[in-house]
Order: structure tokens, then sequence, then C-alpha cells
């Protein structure tokens, strides 16, 4: 496959975030290791890429839209989606209390969850996925701090880190129009996005992504998904996450994407932009 990578400059404003990370690293890349002794003792990721699938991470504030990309793209590539937002409601579904009140609490606050919990349900993720002869993946929802982004750089070598971006004002209605079935657990949007252009931003609209008829009355909302949750959310990505957009980009990892529409208008612009618009060409010519 052609090389995937496009990087983006570091702007002179990020430097002194760059500066913070590093500082930040040398501190805490100790720290960091230990918090997992699977993290820290085992290397199944550090293959040659010739000789397995992309390593890929997708960055972006929630409700960008880093679920439904990541899961198509894990289809087209052929990799595992990992998520770790799913891991962590899979992990509350099957948990009894106390584990699971405590855990509950802080996702419905908004707050990220303990590096430890996160770190256990990936590794084990990550480890049942290479028993089964996984190669590669596609992780969404992680590393969402300086330090976890660390950790993992411990360990595992990240190809390529895809900052999806899309105006605050549209973040907060998808959020609120996001709809999941209770049943199959397939992910809806309800919501109908007309935003106008302003302060030299393009308008931009999405039409709802509704579910099919069988699913419609076992819609469920998420219960981090209103309005104060929300904005929660995108304070604390503010704070804990961009830092990790700029750790990324001093390594030259980071692929900028502003999501110019819905999926029939944004899915071919991001095969463009990850060079793989030629290869579902051939794929497509080849069905
Ligand atoms: N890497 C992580 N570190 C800490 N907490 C996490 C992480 N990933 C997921 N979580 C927890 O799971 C919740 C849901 O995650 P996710 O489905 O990725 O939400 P979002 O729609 O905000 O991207 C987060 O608000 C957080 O509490």
């Amino acid at each position: 496959m052609a090389a995937l990578k496009r990087i983006s400059k570091p702007s002179s404003a990020s430097f002194s975030n760059i500066a913070r990370c590093l500082n930040f690293y040398s501190s805490s890349a100790a720290a960091a290791a230990e918090i997992n002794p699977y993290f820290q003792t085992h290397n199944f990721a550090r293959k040659d890429p010739k000789d397995r699938n992309v390593q890929w991470v997708f960055l972006g504030c929630p409700g960008v839209g880093k679920g439904t990309y990541a899961s198509r793209l894990s289809k087209f590539l052929g990799v595992p989606h990992i998520a770790t937002g799913d891991l962590v409601r899979e992990e509350l579904a099957s948990s009894g209390p106390p584990l699971s009140t405590g855990l509950s609490e802080i996702v419905n606050q908004g707050k990220l969850v303990s590096d430890e919990i996160i770190f256990n349900l990936l590794s084990k993720r990550l480890e049942a996925g290479e028993a089964k002869g996984e190669s590669g993946f596609i992780l969404d929802g992680f590393p969402r701090t300086v330090k976890q982004a660390v950790t993992l750089e411990g360990v595992i070598d990240i190809d390529l880190v895809v900052n999806l971006k899309l105006r605050e004002d549209v973040l907060l209605e998808k959020c609120l129009g996001r709809r999941m079935c209770s049943q199959c657990g397939g992910n809806f949007n309800v919501a109908s996005i007309n935003a106008k252009g302003e302060n030299g931003h393009p308008g931009i609209s999405m039409a709802p992504l509704l579910p099919p008829p069988h699913c419609m009355s076992k819609l469920i909302t998420r219960a981090d998904d209103t309005e104060e949750v929300v904005k929660e959310r995108l304070r604390i990505y503010n704070e804990k996450s961009q830092p990790v957009e700029d750790f990324y980009r001093s390594q030259e990892k980071l692929l900028e994407f502003g999501l110019p529409g819905g999926i029939p208008e944004s899915w071919p612009k991001l095969l463009e932009a990850l060079n793989l618009d030629e290869y579902e060409e051939k794929q497509s010519a080849a069905a």
C-alpha cells in the first residue's frame, strides 16, 4: 500500500505545548511504564510495518465521528477497530457493583476513567486480538492524555494519527442527536445539521443517520450525551486531549482532517487524504 502519511507542520503557537509534552515525557515515562506490567514487558507490536497491518490512532472531540470513520476504515483495511469508550461500556455492562457504580459515575459526569482501568481494558483487548491472530488496529478514544500517549509510544509503533475536526456548535448538536440500538448496538444520529458559515468557517450540512425500521423502537440515548455532560467532555478534551495532538504533531505523525460535511462528502475525501482512493478503485474493479 502506498505511503499514507500526510504531515502537518507545527504552528509556532504549538511549540510551547510541544515543549510541555516533552518535559512531561521525560518526567512521566518511568511512571507510565509502571501502570501496567503487560505494557512494560510485552512487545508484540514492535514488528516491521511490512510484516503487519496498519497501527493507526483516531483523535478528535466527542461527537466528531471518530467511531463512524474508524469503523468504516477498519472494515476497508481489514483491521480491528478498538474503541476504548466501547471497552468501558462493555465493562460497565458486565461488572456488578461496586466497580460498575464507581465507573458509571465517572463516565456519566463526562470525566476520564483512571489510566489503570483503561490500560487494563486495552491490554486485555489487544492480547485477545493477538491470540486470535489479529494484526494491526485502528484505536479510537485512546490515547486521551499525553501520559497515555507516552505509555503507548513505549511499547507500540503508531504509524499515523488522524485528527478529525469539526466546529464546536456542530459537535454539540451531533452528540445530542446520537442514538444507539439497545439490541444490535448500532450507532445512529437523528440530528439534521444545517450550520451557517460564520467567523471564516464555512457552513456545514449533515443529513441524519437514521436506523433501519427494526431498530427504530429500540433506540436509546447514552447517559453521557446530555448537554451539560457533553460540554464537560468538550472542556476536558480541550484541556487534556488537545496536547496529545501537539505530541503527535511534533513526531510528524499527525494528519489533520476537517470534515466537510456528512458521510457522503467526507468519506471519499478522507480516503483521498489517506492516499487510499486508488486502493478503493482497485478493490471495486476487482469485485
Ligand atoms: N482513553 C481513555 N481514558 C480515560 N477515559 C476514557 C478513555 N476512553 C474512554 N474513556 C471513558 O469512556 C467515556 C466514553 O468514551 P467515548 O465513547 O470515546 O466518548 P466520546 O464520544 O466522548 O469520544 C469517556 O467519557 C471516558 O469516561
